[in-house]
Protein backbone atom coordinates (compact mmCIF):
# COMPACT_ATOMS: atom_id res chain seq x y z
CA UNK A 1 0.00 0.00 0.00
CA UNK A 2 1.69 3.59 -0.75
CA UNK A 3 0.82 6.21 1.17
CA UNK A 4 -1.06 9.27 -0.80
CA UNK A 5 2.00 12.19 0.97
CA UNK A 6 4.34 10.65 -0.50
CA UNK A 7 2.78 11.50 -4.00
CA UNK A 8 1.00 15.12 -5.11
CA UNK A 9 -0.97 13.74 -7.76
CA UNK A 10 -4.53 12.44 -7.21
CA UNK A 11 -4.12 12.34 -3.64
CA UNK A 12 -4.90 15.37 -1.93
CA UNK A 13 -7.35 15.94 0.83
CA UNK A 14 -10.29 17.36 -0.71
CA UNK A 15 -9.71 15.93 -4.56
CA UNK A 16 -11.72 14.11 -6.56
CA UNK A 17 -10.05 10.63 -5.45
CA UNK A 18 -9.30 11.54 -1.53
CA UNK A 19 -11.24 9.28 0.77
CA UNK A 20 -13.65 10.44 3.73
CA UNK A 21 -13.34 9.30 7.26
CA UNK A 22 -16.22 9.35 9.20
CA UNK A 23 -15.53 9.37 12.92
CA UNK A 24 -17.33 10.60 16.43
CA UNK A 25 -20.11 12.05 13.49
CA UNK A 26 -17.26 14.49 11.90
CA UNK A 27 -16.29 13.90 8.29
CA UNK A 28 -12.43 14.72 7.68
CA UNK A 29 -10.57 14.26 4.74
CA UNK A 30 -8.09 11.77 4.28
CA UNK A 31 -4.64 12.96 2.49
CA UNK A 32 -4.56 8.93 0.68
CA UNK A 33 -6.89 6.78 -1.20
CA UNK A 34 -7.29 3.82 0.15
CA UNK A 35 -6.15 1.12 -2.72
CA UNK A 36 -9.10 -1.12 -1.73
CA UNK A 37 -11.93 1.07 -0.84
CA UNK A 38 -12.12 3.44 -3.52
CA UNK A 39 -12.68 7.24 -2.85
CA UNK A 40 -14.88 8.26 0.29
CA UNK A 41 -17.02 6.69 2.89
CA UNK A 42 -14.32 4.68 4.76
CA UNK A 43 -15.37 2.67 7.90
CA UNK A 44 -13.75 3.21 10.80
CA UNK A 45 -11.84 0.45 11.62
CA UNK A 46 -10.99 -0.46 8.58
CA UNK A 47 -8.16 2.49 7.81
CA UNK A 48 -5.17 1.99 5.41
CA UNK A 49 -1.91 3.30 6.79
CA UNK A 50 1.32 2.91 4.77
CA UNK A 51 1.34 -0.94 5.62
CA UNK A 52 -2.25 -2.16 5.61
CA UNK A 53 -5.64 -1.87 7.10
CA UNK A 54 -4.84 -0.10 10.87
CA UNK A 55 -7.10 -0.57 13.16
CA UNK A 56 -8.51 3.07 14.82
CA UNK A 57 -9.63 2.38 18.24
CA UNK A 58 -8.90 5.61 20.39
CA UNK A 59 -8.64 4.67 23.98
CA UNK A 60 -8.06 0.81 23.32
CA UNK A 61 -11.72 0.18 23.93
CA UNK A 62 -11.41 -2.84 22.00
CA UNK A 63 -7.53 -3.44 22.14
CA UNK A 64 -5.99 -6.53 23.65
CA UNK A 65 -1.96 -5.47 24.46
CA UNK A 66 -1.15 -8.37 26.12
CA UNK A 67 -2.12 -11.84 27.10
CA UNK A 68 -1.78 -12.11 31.64
CA UNK A 69 -1.96 -14.61 34.15
CA UNK A 70 -2.40 -11.87 36.60
CA UNK A 71 -5.56 -10.34 37.03
CA UNK A 72 -8.87 -11.33 35.96
CA UNK A 73 -12.11 -8.91 35.62
CA UNK A 74 -15.76 -9.60 34.82
CA UNK A 75 -16.94 -6.06 34.42
CA UNK A 76 -20.56 -7.04 33.46
CA UNK A 77 -20.56 -9.26 36.69
CA UNK A 78 -18.94 -7.15 39.16
CA UNK A 79 -15.75 -9.63 39.23
CA UNK A 80 -12.28 -9.41 40.26
CA UNK A 81 -9.73 -12.39 40.86
CA UNK A 82 -5.82 -11.69 41.67
CA UNK A 83 -4.13 -14.74 40.11
CA UNK A 84 -7.34 -16.37 40.48
CA UNK A 85 -8.45 -15.80 44.12
CA UNK A 86 -11.31 -13.48 44.59
CA UNK A 87 -11.07 -9.67 45.88
CA UNK A 88 -13.68 -10.35 48.50
CA UNK A 89 -11.61 -13.23 50.16
CA UNK A 90 -8.12 -11.64 49.89
CA UNK A 91 -9.75 -8.59 51.19
CA UNK A 92 -10.70 -10.47 54.30
CA UNK A 93 -7.97 -12.93 54.80
CA UNK A 94 -4.75 -12.00 53.22
CA UNK A 95 -2.24 -9.26 53.93
CA UNK A 96 -0.87 -6.73 51.49
CA UNK A 97 2.53 -7.96 51.11
CA UNK A 98 1.26 -11.46 50.83
CA UNK A 99 -0.57 -10.69 48.26
CA UNK A 100 1.96 -8.43 46.39
CA UNK A 101 3.85 -12.00 46.65
CA UNK A 102 1.45 -13.40 44.80
CA UNK A 103 0.53 -10.99 41.72
CA UNK A 104 4.53 -11.05 41.40
CA UNK A 105 5.35 -14.54 41.75
CA UNK A 106 1.93 -16.23 40.99
CA UNK A 107 1.25 -18.37 44.24
CA UNK A 108 0.15 -17.48 47.73
CA UNK A 109 3.78 -18.09 49.55
CA UNK A 110 4.24 -20.76 52.01
CA UNK A 111 4.67 -19.27 55.98
CA UNK A 112 9.03 -19.15 55.39
CA UNK A 113 8.58 -17.78 51.53
CA UNK A 114 6.50 -14.88 53.24
CA UNK A 115 8.64 -14.31 55.94
CA UNK A 116 11.86 -13.99 53.74
CA UNK A 117 10.15 -11.69 51.46
CA UNK A 118 8.71 -9.49 54.45
CA UNK A 119 12.31 -9.72 55.73
CA UNK A 120 13.99 -8.78 52.63
CA UNK A 121 11.93 -5.52 52.53
CA UNK A 122 12.24 -4.44 55.47
CA UNK A 123 16.33 -4.19 55.15
CA UNK A 124 16.05 -1.74 52.01
CA UNK A 125 13.14 1.01 53.63
CA UNK A 126 16.25 3.76 53.87
CA UNK A 127 17.02 5.92 51.48
CA UNK A 128 19.96 6.85 50.65
CA UNK A 129 21.05 10.36 51.95
CA UNK A 130 21.67 11.94 49.23
CA UNK A 131 18.70 11.06 47.92
CA UNK A 132 16.95 12.45 50.88
CA UNK A 133 18.30 15.76 50.09
CA UNK A 134 16.14 15.86 47.16
CA UNK A 135 12.59 16.78 49.19
CA UNK A 136 14.75 19.57 50.02
CA UNK A 137 14.98 20.80 46.81
CA UNK A 138 10.77 20.94 46.24
CA UNK A 139 8.35 23.90 46.71
CA UNK A 140 6.33 23.08 49.79
CA UNK A 141 3.70 23.68 47.87
CA UNK A 142 4.40 21.15 45.34
CA UNK A 143 1.97 18.29 44.64
CA UNK A 144 3.19 14.64 46.08
CA UNK A 145 2.83 12.67 42.60
CA UNK A 146 5.32 14.23 40.97
CA UNK A 147 7.61 14.45 44.04
CA UNK A 148 7.18 11.05 44.24
CA UNK A 149 7.86 10.25 40.92
CA UNK A 150 10.94 12.14 40.69
CA UNK A 151 12.37 10.36 43.51
CA UNK A 152 11.53 6.61 42.39
CA UNK A 153 12.79 7.81 38.48
CA UNK A 154 15.75 8.86 41.12
CA UNK A 155 16.23 5.63 42.37
CA UNK A 156 17.72 4.73 38.55
CA UNK A 157 20.37 6.66 39.50
CA UNK A 158 21.58 5.63 43.50
CA UNK A 159 20.88 1.72 42.47
CA UNK A 160 22.79 1.27 38.68
CA UNK A 161 23.25 -2.42 40.48
CA UNK A 162 19.46 -3.19 39.90
CA UNK A 163 18.90 -1.97 36.14
CA UNK A 164 19.43 -4.75 33.64
CA UNK A 165 15.31 -6.21 32.81
CA UNK A 166 16.89 -9.49 31.85
CA UNK A 167 19.04 -10.56 34.97
CA UNK A 168 16.89 -12.31 37.58
CA UNK A 169 18.89 -11.50 40.34
CA UNK A 170 18.88 -7.30 39.59
CA UNK A 171 14.85 -7.44 38.54
CA UNK A 172 14.22 -9.11 42.07
CA UNK A 173 16.51 -6.42 44.21
CA UNK A 174 15.09 -3.49 42.18
CA UNK A 175 11.58 -5.51 43.23
CA UNK A 176 12.36 -5.61 46.75
CA UNK A 177 13.71 -1.62 46.62
CA UNK A 178 10.65 -0.29 45.42
CA UNK A 179 8.25 -1.94 47.96
CA UNK A 180 10.53 -1.21 50.34
CA UNK A 181 11.20 2.25 49.80
CA UNK A 182 8.39 3.71 47.72
CA UNK A 183 6.35 4.40 51.65
CA UNK A 184 9.34 5.66 52.81
CA UNK A 185 9.37 8.35 49.59
CA UNK A 186 5.78 9.08 50.28
CA UNK A 187 5.68 9.43 53.73
CA UNK A 188 8.67 12.13 52.99
CA UNK A 189 6.30 14.10 50.27
CA UNK A 190 3.81 13.91 52.84
CA UNK A 191 6.51 15.47 55.69
CA UNK A 192 8.23 17.65 53.35
CA UNK A 193 4.27 19.07 52.42
CA UNK A 194 3.68 20.39 56.27
CA UNK A 195 7.26 21.10 57.06
CA UNK A 196 7.63 18.56 59.78
CA UNK A 197 11.06 16.70 59.82
CA UNK A 198 11.83 13.61 58.05
CA UNK A 199 11.69 10.28 60.02
CA UNK A 200 13.81 7.05 60.13
CA UNK A 201 12.06 4.09 58.91
CA UNK A 202 11.68 1.63 61.80
CA UNK A 203 12.07 -1.42 60.89
CA UNK A 204 10.69 -3.48 63.98
CA UNK A 205 7.28 -2.62 62.29
CA UNK A 206 5.00 -3.93 59.40
CA UNK A 207 5.04 -1.89 56.58
CA UNK A 208 1.85 -0.03 56.98
CA UNK A 209 2.34 0.61 60.88
CA UNK A 210 6.12 1.89 59.44
CA UNK A 211 4.38 4.17 57.01
CA UNK A 212 1.56 5.78 59.20
CA UNK A 213 4.91 6.24 61.75
CA UNK A 214 6.29 7.89 58.87
CA UNK A 215 3.83 9.96 58.39
CA UNK A 216 2.75 10.40 61.61
CA UNK A 217 4.82 10.32 64.52
CA UNK A 218 7.59 12.26 65.80
CA UNK A 219 11.43 11.86 66.52
CA UNK A 220 12.59 10.94 69.91
CA UNK A 221 8.27 10.21 70.86
CA UNK A 222 6.81 6.34 70.52
CA UNK A 223 4.27 6.14 67.68
CA UNK A 224 1.09 4.46 69.27
CA UNK A 225 -0.01 2.21 65.97
CA UNK A 226 -4.08 2.03 65.84
CA UNK A 227 -4.54 -1.39 64.82
CA UNK A 228 -7.79 -1.01 63.35
CA UNK A 229 -6.19 1.54 61.32
CA UNK A 230 -3.48 -0.05 59.97
CA UNK A 231 -5.66 -3.12 59.35
CA UNK A 232 -8.14 -1.06 57.71
CA UNK A 233 -5.20 0.95 54.95
CA UNK A 234 -3.55 -2.97 54.80
CA UNK A 235 -6.98 -3.81 53.49
CA UNK A 236 -7.20 -0.46 50.79
CA UNK A 237 -3.70 -1.66 49.71
CA UNK A 238 -5.06 -5.16 48.99
CA UNK A 239 -7.57 -3.98 47.00
CA UNK A 240 -5.56 -1.24 45.13
CA UNK A 241 -2.77 -3.96 44.07
CA UNK A 242 -3.81 -4.42 40.46
CA UNK A 243 -6.20 -3.97 37.81
CA UNK A 244 -5.05 -5.39 34.63
CA UNK A 245 -4.40 -2.93 31.85
CA UNK A 246 -5.60 -0.24 32.99
CA UNK A 247 -3.96 3.50 32.28
CA UNK A 248 -0.51 3.44 34.47
CA UNK A 249 -0.31 -0.04 34.24
CA UNK A 250 -0.31 0.31 30.43
CA UNK A 251 1.73 3.23 30.48
CA UNK A 252 4.44 1.14 32.86
CA UNK A 253 4.45 -2.03 30.41
CA UNK A 254 4.57 0.69 27.51
CA UNK A 255 7.60 2.18 28.71
CA UNK A 256 8.99 -1.13 29.91
CA UNK A 257 8.38 -2.46 26.48
CA UNK A 258 11.45 -0.22 25.20
CA UNK A 259 13.57 -2.36 28.08
CA UNK A 260 13.43 0.23 29.93
CA UNK A 261 14.69 -0.23 33.92
CA UNK A 262 11.67 -1.09 36.42
CA UNK A 263 12.37 2.04 38.47
CA UNK A 264 11.68 4.42 35.67
CA UNK A 265 8.83 2.57 34.33
CA UNK A 266 7.22 2.66 37.59
CA UNK A 267 8.00 6.32 37.54
CA UNK A 268 6.20 6.90 34.08
CA UNK A 269 3.38 4.53 35.69
CA UNK A 270 3.09 7.09 38.75
CA UNK A 271 2.51 10.06 36.30
CA UNK A 272 -0.33 8.55 34.53
CA UNK A 273 -2.53 7.63 37.84
CA UNK A 274 -1.85 11.11 39.04
CA UNK A 275 -4.37 12.03 36.13
CA UNK A 276 -8.47 12.45 37.52
CA UNK A 277 -9.66 10.60 35.24
CA UNK A 278 -7.75 7.31 36.70
CA UNK A 279 -6.29 7.30 40.43
CA UNK A 280 -6.46 11.53 40.91
CA UNK A 281 -9.82 10.82 41.12
CA UNK A 282 -9.65 9.99 44.91
CA UNK A 283 -8.58 13.23 45.23
CA UNK A 284 -11.19 14.65 43.06
CA UNK A 285 -13.94 12.92 44.56
CA UNK A 286 -13.21 14.75 47.91
CA UNK A 287 -13.51 18.30 46.78
CA UNK A 288 -16.56 17.40 44.35
CA UNK A 289 -18.51 16.36 47.83
CA UNK A 290 -16.54 19.43 49.04
CA UNK A 291 -17.93 21.68 46.45
CA UNK A 292 -21.22 20.62 46.46
CA UNK A 293 -21.74 21.18 50.32
CA UNK A 294 -19.97 24.67 49.83
CA UNK A 295 -23.08 24.96 47.80
CA UNK A 296 -25.56 24.12 50.62
CA UNK A 297 -25.80 20.47 49.80
CA UNK A 298 -27.38 20.93 46.80
CA UNK A 299 -27.76 17.35 45.05
CA UNK A 300 -30.06 17.84 42.46
CA UNK A 301 -28.61 20.90 41.25
CA UNK A 302 -25.26 19.24 41.08
CA UNK A 303 -26.28 16.03 39.57
CA UNK A 304 -28.60 18.26 36.65
CA UNK A 305 -25.39 20.10 35.90
CA UNK A 306 -23.68 16.21 35.36
CA UNK A 307 -26.39 15.19 33.27
CA UNK A 308 -26.22 18.73 31.20
CA UNK A 309 -22.52 18.07 30.59
CA UNK A 310 -21.43 20.81 32.18
CA UNK A 311 -17.94 21.43 30.78
CA UNK A 312 -15.77 20.26 33.71
CA UNK A 313 -18.36 18.52 35.68
CA UNK A 314 -18.19 14.72 35.98
CA UNK A 315 -19.73 12.66 39.01
CA UNK A 316 -16.20 12.10 40.00
CA UNK A 317 -15.79 8.32 41.70
CA UNK A 318 -18.27 7.05 39.01
CA UNK A 319 -17.99 5.28 35.92
CA UNK A 320 -15.29 2.65 34.48
CA UNK A 321 -14.16 1.56 31.27
CA UNK A 322 -14.49 -2.01 32.39
CA UNK A 323 -17.25 -2.53 34.93
CA UNK A 324 -20.71 -2.00 34.08
CA UNK A 325 -21.74 -3.06 37.42
CA UNK A 326 -21.01 -1.75 40.70
CA UNK A 327 -16.67 -2.13 41.18
CA UNK A 328 -16.35 -4.87 43.79
CA UNK A 329 -13.70 -2.97 45.38
CA UNK A 330 -16.32 -0.16 45.73
CA UNK A 331 -18.29 -1.98 47.56
CA UNK A 332 -15.91 -3.34 50.15
CA UNK A 333 -14.03 0.17 50.51
CA UNK A 334 -18.14 1.70 51.47
CA UNK A 335 -18.47 -1.21 54.12
CA UNK A 336 -14.88 0.08 55.19
CA UNK A 337 -15.59 3.86 55.32
CA UNK A 338 -18.38 2.94 57.82
CA UNK A 339 -16.22 0.92 60.00
CA UNK A 340 -13.38 3.22 59.92
CA UNK A 341 -15.29 6.69 61.02
CA UNK A 342 -16.62 4.83 64.09
CA UNK A 343 -13.62 3.29 64.92
CA UNK A 344 -11.99 6.69 64.91
CA UNK A 345 -14.78 8.23 66.22
CA UNK A 346 -14.71 10.77 63.29
CA UNK A 347 -18.41 12.34 62.04
CA UNK A 348 -17.77 13.26 58.39
CA UNK A 349 -21.04 15.21 56.74
CA UNK A 350 -19.64 13.99 53.53
CA UNK A 351 -19.72 10.33 54.35
CA UNK A 352 -23.80 10.79 53.80
CA UNK A 353 -23.36 13.45 51.06
CA UNK A 354 -21.81 11.02 49.06
CA UNK A 355 -23.97 8.12 50.07
CA UNK A 356 -27.04 10.47 48.64
CA UNK A 357 -25.04 11.48 45.92
CA UNK A 358 -25.17 7.38 44.95
CA UNK A 359 -28.43 6.72 45.74
CA UNK A 360 -29.66 9.94 43.56
CA UNK A 361 -27.50 8.74 40.76
CA UNK A 362 -28.29 4.84 40.74
CA UNK A 363 -31.88 5.41 40.44
CA UNK A 364 -31.45 8.19 37.33
CA UNK A 365 -31.96 7.42 33.93
CA UNK A 366 -28.79 9.40 33.20
CA UNK A 367 -26.61 6.77 34.75
CA UNK A 368 -28.93 3.33 34.84
CA UNK A 369 -28.81 3.63 30.56
CA UNK A 370 -24.69 4.67 30.46
CA UNK A 371 -24.29 1.61 33.42
CA UNK A 372 -22.40 4.04 35.79
CA UNK A 373 -21.51 3.23 39.31
CA UNK A 374 -19.25 3.98 41.87
CA UNK A 375 -15.54 3.03 41.60
CA UNK A 376 -12.61 2.37 44.02
CA UNK A 377 -12.22 6.16 44.06
CA UNK A 378 -15.68 6.87 45.36
CA UNK A 379 -15.06 6.25 49.04
CA UNK A 380 -11.88 5.79 49.30
CA UNK A 381 -11.02 9.29 50.09
CA UNK A 382 -13.13 9.29 53.09
CA UNK A 383 -11.31 6.84 54.61
CA UNK A 384 -8.05 8.39 54.26
CA UNK A 385 -8.95 12.39 55.15
CA UNK A 386 -10.37 10.04 58.74
CA UNK A 387 -6.91 8.84 59.04
CA UNK A 388 -5.53 12.33 58.82
CA UNK A 389 -4.13 12.25 55.22
CA UNK A 390 -4.58 15.41 53.10
CA UNK A 391 -6.92 15.16 50.02
CA UNK A 392 -3.92 15.99 47.55
CA UNK A 393 -2.11 12.69 49.32
CA UNK A 394 -4.67 10.39 48.57
CA UNK A 395 -3.50 9.05 45.07
CA UNK A 396 0.07 8.54 46.95
CA UNK A 397 -1.99 6.17 49.01
CA UNK A 398 -3.01 4.30 45.57
CA UNK A 399 0.06 4.77 44.45
CA UNK A 400 1.51 2.75 46.82
CA UNK A 401 -1.01 0.05 46.56
CA UNK A 402 -0.85 -0.63 43.00
CA UNK A 403 3.13 -0.86 42.72
CA UNK A 404 2.87 -4.96 43.21
CA UNK A 405 0.63 -4.91 39.76
CA UNK A 406 3.11 -2.19 38.37
CA UNK A 407 5.82 -4.89 39.38
CA UNK A 408 4.27 -7.76 38.18
CA UNK A 409 2.47 -6.50 35.05
CA UNK A 410 6.23 -5.33 33.93
CA UNK A 411 8.19 -8.20 34.64
CA UNK A 412 4.99 -10.83 33.14
CA UNK A 413 5.85 -8.28 30.19
CA UNK A 414 10.22 -8.99 30.40
CA UNK A 415 9.35 -12.71 30.82
CA UNK A 416 7.42 -12.99 27.63
CA UNK A 417 8.97 -14.29 24.72
CA UNK A 418 6.11 -12.75 22.42
CA UNK A 419 6.31 -9.44 24.07
CA UNK A 420 7.61 -7.06 21.68
CA UNK A 421 7.90 -3.10 21.26
CA UNK A 422 4.74 -1.66 22.00
CA UNK A 423 4.21 1.04 19.23
CA UNK A 424 0.76 1.92 17.90
CA UNK A 425 0.00 3.04 14.31
CA UNK A 426 -2.24 6.03 13.74
CA UNK A 427 -4.19 7.35 10.83
CA UNK A 428 -2.94 10.23 9.39
CA UNK A 429 -5.49 12.59 8.54
CA UNK A 430 -2.98 15.93 8.31
CA UNK A 431 -1.84 17.84 5.26
CA UNK A 432 -0.51 16.03 1.79
CA UNK A 433 2.91 17.22 0.58
CA UNK A 434 3.53 20.80 0.11
CA UNK A 435 5.93 23.45 -0.36
CA UNK A 436 8.21 24.90 1.95
CA UNK A 437 6.64 28.41 2.08
CA UNK A 438 9.87 31.39 2.31
CA UNK A 439 9.29 33.78 6.00
CA UNK A 440 8.52 36.33 3.48
CA UNK A 441 5.71 34.64 1.77
CA UNK A 442 3.58 33.49 4.61
C1 LIG B 1 -9.01 3.78 39.46
C2 LIG B 1 -9.68 4.29 38.32
O1 LIG B 1 -9.03 4.75 37.41
S1 LIG B 1 -11.37 4.18 38.28
C3 LIG B 1 -11.88 5.58 37.29
C4 LIG B 1 -11.66 6.85 38.03
N1 LIG B 1 -12.13 8.00 37.28
C5 LIG B 1 -13.24 8.67 37.60
O2 LIG B 1 -13.94 8.37 38.56
C6 LIG B 1 -13.56 9.88 36.73
C7 LIG B 1 -15.01 9.89 36.30
N2 LIG B 1 -15.28 8.84 35.35
C8 LIG B 1 -14.94 8.96 34.04
O3 LIG B 1 -14.43 9.99 33.60
C9 LIG B 1 -15.18 7.80 33.09
O4 LIG B 1 -16.28 7.03 33.56
C10 LIG B 1 -13.95 6.90 32.92
C11 LIG B 1 -12.73 7.73 32.50
C12 LIG B 1 -13.62 6.20 34.22
C13 LIG B 1 -14.23 5.83 31.87
O5 LIG B 1 -14.35 6.47 30.66
P1 LIG B 1 -14.87 5.73 29.33
O6 LIG B 1 -14.82 4.27 29.47
O7 LIG B 1 -14.09 6.33 28.19
O8 LIG B 1 -16.40 6.12 29.24
P2 LIG B 1 -17.01 7.37 28.49
O9 LIG B 1 -16.32 8.63 28.91
O10 LIG B 1 -17.07 7.05 27.03
O11 LIG B 1 -18.46 7.37 29.11
C14 LIG B 1 -19.60 6.79 28.53
C15 LIG B 1 -20.77 7.72 28.76
O12 LIG B 1 -20.97 7.89 30.18
C16 LIG B 1 -20.76 9.24 30.55
N3 LIG B 1 -19.96 9.23 31.79
C17 LIG B 1 -18.94 8.40 32.07
N4 LIG B 1 -18.49 8.65 33.33
C18 LIG B 1 -19.24 9.66 33.79
C19 LIG B 1 -19.22 10.36 35.03
N5 LIG B 1 -18.35 10.04 35.99
N6 LIG B 1 -20.11 11.37 35.19
C20 LIG B 1 -20.99 11.67 34.20
N7 LIG B 1 -21.05 11.04 33.03
C21 LIG B 1 -20.18 10.05 32.82
C22 LIG B 1 -19.99 9.88 29.41
O13 LIG B 1 -20.23 11.27 29.35
C23 LIG B 1 -20.56 9.13 28.21
O14 LIG B 1 -21.84 9.67 27.95
P3 LIG B 1 -22.37 9.74 26.42
O15 LIG B 1 -22.53 8.33 25.99
O16 LIG B 1 -23.64 10.52 26.51
O17 LIG B 1 -21.31 10.46 25.65
O1 LIG C 1 -9.01 -0.45 35.39
C1 LIG C 1 -9.07 0.76 35.17
O2 LIG C 1 -9.21 1.26 34.03
C2 LIG C 1 -9.01 1.73 36.28
C3 LIG C 1 -9.07 1.11 37.62
O3 LIG C 1 -10.13 0.81 38.15
C4 LIG C 1 -7.83 0.81 38.29
O4 LIG C 1 -6.75 1.04 37.73
O5 LIG C 1 -7.88 0.35 39.45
Amino acid sequence: MTQASTSTTDTKAGSDTAAKLSYNGTEMDLPFVPATEGAGGLEIGKLLSTEGVVTLDPGYTNTGSTTSKITYIDGDAGILRYRGYPIEQLAEKSSFLEVSYLLIHGELPSKDELQAFTDRISRHTLLHEDLKRFFDGFPRDAHPMPVLSSAVSALSTFYQDSLDPFNKDQVELSTVRLLAKLPTIAAYAHRKSVGQPLLYPDNSMTLVENFLRMCFGFPAEPYEVNPKLAKALDLLFILHADHEQNCSTSTVRLVGSAHTNLFASVSAGIHALAGPLHGGANSAVLEMLDAIQADGGDIKSFVKRVKDKEPGVKLMGFGHRVYKNYDPRAAIVKATADDILNELHVTDPRLELAKELEQVALTDDYFISRKLYPNVDFYTGLIYKAMGFPTKFFTVLFAIGRLPGWIAQWREMIEDPASKIGRPRQVYVGETERDYVPMDKR
